[in-house]
């Protein structure tokens, strides 16, 4: 408030009798570090609350809170979307496009999502614009602080500027926790019973395709650091998204997911179908066989199918022009997937957070139809998704935005992970080979954990 009304001084402007200035609660100022480690200021001691990394080279920490955002209920992502539209347009940035203030966070997989541990303090839609960020884009690095006027922002500038300075210059990846046991959820006798249950709903014409989950519980021989964990999956898994979420009740959500919800810069949308799963061979040749099973497969080439036309269905209908690319194969280190990307170009102005409620859930983790499948996986699954598979990722404030799909996740908290993985049933899936490619999807959080 203090600037706003400094540079109306400046420019001899008579003030708001006159011309209605924007009311201005917060401001963002933004300073460009040279030589710092992006590791170091990820360290958990030093309170980072949120970490998001896009396989475009996007990365950002933030930590504290400038602005909270939270809605339950059906119509939760409108609601947040609303507050997140006044508190956007009485904030002021200056500073470069990459390092403005974002609202980063999710939402709960089911909309009556209903807090039960582990998910205790994430609620079912939650999103903060941190108090402090450093992003970093293939340019450069950027601190950011978002604080109620100019004198605190020159002063948290120089703090942090001087906090990151004596960080180390790199911070060690460490070592997996260790496991010491394990539970899960679901035996595989009763994984049986539960596709068994969707086979039924899909021979009566009830249900096409619905994406069972299941839960493993790990304890862990000593605390986990999860930025460090972050870090390694970076290495395994450098064309993945990579997020963490920590919440005051200290529960971390944190992941390595391959797949896009949406991304929307100004008009232009892009998204993806990511359904169909095979393990990676021993060798090339074997990596090969497995992608021509699949390609070869009636099944799989339905189970992918529905998720591309359910997709474009959603989208037609905002979008001026859109685009299905070439299904391609997406090999990881463990596992390897049919994709299909989509493009779009919207009709008129959209809000990221319309997508996402316009896309989510996709058959790739809901089903089809969505109704019955979501009633299919309320019924069968005998824990709470909380926000596994749901929506994760950033909007600012002209509504632009980047979710990922929050899979190949786990939800830590002191010595224990909980990890998720699920996998498409349609006609003729096998309870047996489902079980086994379900294991494959946990392996990306596990391995680094044991
Ligand atoms: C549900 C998950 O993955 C999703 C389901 C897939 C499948 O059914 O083949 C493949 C990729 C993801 O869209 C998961 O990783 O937990």
């Amino acid at each position: 408030m203090d600037r706003a009304s400094g540079e109306r001084r400046l420019a001899g402007d008579p003030g708001p009798a006159t011309r209605l200035a924007k009311e201005v609660d917060l401001v963002s100022r933004s300073r460009e570090l040279e030589d710092v480690s992006f590791g170091a200021i990820a360290d958990p001691a030093d309170g980072a609350r949120i970490q998001w990394a896009t396989p475009d080279g996007l990365e950002v920490v933030g930590r504290g809170v400038a602005a909270r955002f939270t809605a339950s209920g059906a119509d939760r992502i409108d609601r947040v979307r609303e507050q997140a539209a006044r508190t956007f347009a009485a904030l002021d940035h200056e500073g470069p496009s990459v390092a403005r203030p974002r609202a980063f966070g999710g939402v709960s997989f089911h909309d009556g999502h209903d807090e039960s541990p582990p998910w205790t303090g994430f609620g079912a839609a939650s999103f903060v614009v941190p108090r402090m960020l450093v992003t970093r884009s293939d340019e450069a690095t950027w601190l950011t602080t978002v604080t109620p006027d100019d004198a605190t922002a020159t002063d948290r500038i120089e703090h942090w500027t001087e906090r990151l300075a004596d960080l180390p210059p790199m911070r060690p990846s460490g070592t997996a926790p260790g496991v010491a046991a394990s539970r899960r959820t679901t035996s595989q006798a009763a994984w049986t019973d539960q596709v068994e249950t969707a086979l039924d709903r899909i021979a009566d014409g009830r249900l096409t395709k619905v994406v069972l989950a299941q839960a493993l519980e790990v304890d862990l021989e000593g605390p986990i650091d999860v930025p460090a964990t972050l870090e390694r999956l970076r290495r395994q898994y450098p064309n993945c998204y990579r997020f963490l979420v920590s919440n005051a009740d200290g529960g971390t959500f944190f992941g390595a997911p391959p797949e896009r919800l949406v991304s929307k810069r100004g008009s232009r949308v892009e998204t993806e179908a990511l359904a169909g799963s095979v393990p990676r061979g021993e060798t090339p040749e074997e990596d090969e066989e497995y992608v021509d099973r699949m390609l070869d497969s009636e099944k799989f080439r339905r189970e992918h199918g529905l998720v591309v036309d359910s997709i474009r269905d959603q989208l037609d209908p905002l979008a001026r022009d859109l685009t299905v690319e070439d299904r391609t194969i997406r090999r990881l280190a463990t596992i390897q997937h049919l994709q299909t990307p989509i493009a779009a170009t919207l009709a008129d102005d959209r809000h990221v957070l319309d997508l996402v409620e316009a896309l989510h859930p996709t058959p790739a983790v809901g089903g089809v139809p969505p109704a019955a499948a979501l009633e299919t996986i309320r019924e069968t699954e005998s824990f709470d998704r909380g926000w596994y598979a749901a929506p994760i990722g950033w909007f600012d404030g002209d509504g632009d935005g980047e979710f990922a799909v929050g899979i190949r996740s786990g939800l830590a908290t002191d010595e224990t992970v909980t990890l998720f993985a699920g996998n498409g049933i349609v006609a003729d899936s096998d309870p047996a080979e489902e079980w086994e490619e379900v294991q494959l999807k946990f392996r990306p959080i596990l391995d680094e954990l044991r």
